[in-house]
């Protein structure tokens, strides 16, 4: 068992959680509320930012080319290919993908990126990829899983999207290979804290789904600051 494997073992009952959750089952169906999808387009485009913002971060904590090359890689990847799965949802309220940028992050969202900022800031590069690995992990689990329940046509309104997640296995690979590079090297305290921060952003996509199927906003009149 490598180390990622038993985060993997350590965290099913979130990813089995995340599997059942109905905004996710509702991609499948290919039934979702319009405005749902729209409350979750526009706070995942101000996820991938801080995303993009997190792998610079462990780009700067790099020491060898292969890591720089493959953050840099990554970020190429999440600028322009992640558009794709965005696009799909985009289509299907019948909203302008531009309409859908510069709005600031919901409660639960707002809490994911700090967990991954603070993990970029404050620690190593193997808790900052421990902080990561959940989100293309999860996804790369839910298409497939997804994929596989449903088996869906190219009429499918979310087809498109359930292909893009289901066939990212790579990007979930790579990672898991350099985390169980380091955290092979690592004292057993930074191994507890890569724990800890896996889990707690499995918790958080579990949080992002109902986010998004609540429309859930901040509370009071004041408008939030972005
Ligand atoms: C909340 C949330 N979690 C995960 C993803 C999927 N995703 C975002 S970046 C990335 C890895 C790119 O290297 C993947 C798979 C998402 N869109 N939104």
């Amino acid at each position: 068992m490598t180390f990622t494997d038993d985060l993997k073992k350590e965290n099913e009952d979130i990813f089995q959680m995340i599997f059942d959750h109905p905004f996710v089952q509702g991609i499948g169906k290919g039934e979702l509320p319009k405005e749902a999808v729209e409350h979750y387009i526009k706070a995942d485009f101000e996820f991938l930012n801080a995303f993009i913002q997190v792998y610079s971060l462990a780009l700067s904590k790099s020491v060898n080319r292969e890591d720089m090359a493959y953050f840099h890689e990554q970020i190429q990847f999440t600028l322009y290919d992640e558009v794709k799965p965005h696009l799909n949802f985009s289509e299907y309220i019948g909203v302008r993908f531009e309409d859908l940028q510069g709005h600031p992050l919901p409660p639960s969202g707002d809490h994911y990126i700090k967990h991954m900022l603070y993990h970029a800031n404050m620690g190593t590069l193997a808790e900052t990829l421990g902080a990561l690995l959940p989100c293309p992990w999860t996804y790369l689990e839910i298409g497939q899983k997804l994929i596989n329940k449903y088996q869906p046509t190219k009429e499918h309104p979310f087809y498109k999207w359930m292909h893009f997640y289901a066939e990212s296995g790579k990007e979930t690979e790579e990672m898991r290979k350099r985390l169980d590079v380091l955290a092979a090297n690592s004292p057993v305290d930074e191994q507890n804290r890569i724990k800890d921060a896996f889990r707690k952003s499995c918790q958080l996509e579990l949080a992002f789904w109902e986010m998004s199927l609540t429309c859930e906003t901040w509370s009071g009149e004041l408008a939030v600051i972005k």
